[in-house]
């Protein structure tokens, strides 16, 4: 079990924050061993807080210092708006406790959150994404250099609790990973809304066409993932010589896909860059 294995004896993770991703995390880590009495989460809202209590059982406070003074790992788990405020009033408990924190806030420095938290701390910052809801996530992760080798393990044992983990050797590539992951489910989300729209318009039955839309993109993710070929021969054995793909291929070739999905991650970079500068003033 990762939890005594890696991380002593019975580490507590406390989670500031209750919402969808918390929630998500802790629900990871409990399928993967650790026991519900390691996990406790903070949240103001009432109905955040019972909703995990009822789902997953584990205990709730509404009072973030009192989850801060006693984590051994603190999983910083608010809107990047917000974490500014939350990171100031924490200071004073993780400077007593000095836990290894985790932030999963989009687009906020790890010089700026060690700033927020009274500097000094062993900070790694973590990039998920939405099917992290479905333990199909993918994260990067980046580490400050008061990271130890054990708490490198920790911080990607909890995310591996909900998918696939990376460690980005640049703080920098985190806007990219932003830009390619964290979003990147909704670019996926935005071509089977067009396929099925086209086939839809084509005469096909709406129900007919969401089930093969979907069907189709999982079999095609799953080919990919199985590795034994690169996605660009796959496909090309798709692609029948002078058959239907080849035709469709063409018009979205020739239509600028590929600098298309370039402008658009390049977009997504720069926001997320512009964001981090904005969060980064603040507090
Ligand atoms: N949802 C997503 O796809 C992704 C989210 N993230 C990051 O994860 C973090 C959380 O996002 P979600 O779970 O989607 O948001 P959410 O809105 O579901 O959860 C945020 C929670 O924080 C609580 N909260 C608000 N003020 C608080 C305070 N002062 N102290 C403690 N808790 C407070 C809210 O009541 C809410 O339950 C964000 O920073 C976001 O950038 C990162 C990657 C992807
Ligand atoms: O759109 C956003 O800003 C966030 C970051 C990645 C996913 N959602």
């Amino acid at each position: 079990m990762a939890s005594t294995s890696t991380h002593g004896a019975h580490p507590l993770i406390g989670f500031i924050g209750a919402g969808n991703m918390a929630r998500s995390l802790a629900s990871g880590l409990l399928k993967n061993g650790w026991g519900k009495n390691q996990i406790i989460l903070s949240d103001p809202e009432p109905s955040q807080r019972q909703a995990i209590e009822s789902v997953l059982g584990v205990k709730t406070l509404a009072d973030n210092q009192a989850v801060a003074a006693q984590a051994d790992i603190l999983v910083l788990a608010v809107k990047p708006q917000a974490l500014g405020e939350v990171a100031a009033a924490l200071a004073p408990s993780v400077q007593k406790k000095k836990p290894l924190v985790v932030s999963i806030a989009a687009g906020v420095r790890l010089e700026d959150l060690d700033r927020w938290l009274g500097g000094g701390l062993p900070i790694v910052r973590a990039m998920p994404n939405t099917a992290a809801l479905i333990g199909s996530g993918a994260s990067g992760l980046y580490a400050n250099e008061r990271v130890s080798e054990a708490m490198r393990n920790q911080a990607e044992s909890i995310l591996r609790a909900v998918g696939v983990t990376v460690w980005l050797a640049d703080e920098s590539l985190m806007d990219v990973v932003t830009a390619l992951s964290g979003s990147g489910p909704a670019y996926f989300f935005l071509v089977m809304e067009t396929l099925e729209q086209a086939a839809i318009e084509s005469g096909l039955d709406p129900k007919q066409a969401r089930l093969l839309t979907l069907e189709t993109a999982f079999g095609a993710a799953k080919m990919a993932l199985e590795g034994h070929e690169e996605p660009s021969q796959l496909r090309r054995r798709v692609t029948s010589p002078g058959g239907t793909t080849e035709q469709a291929v063409k018009v979205l070739e020739q239509g600028g896909i590929r600098p298309l999905f370039k402008k658009a991650i390049e977009a997504a970079v720069n926001r997320s860059r512009e964001i981090a500068d904005m969060f980064g003033k603040k507090a």
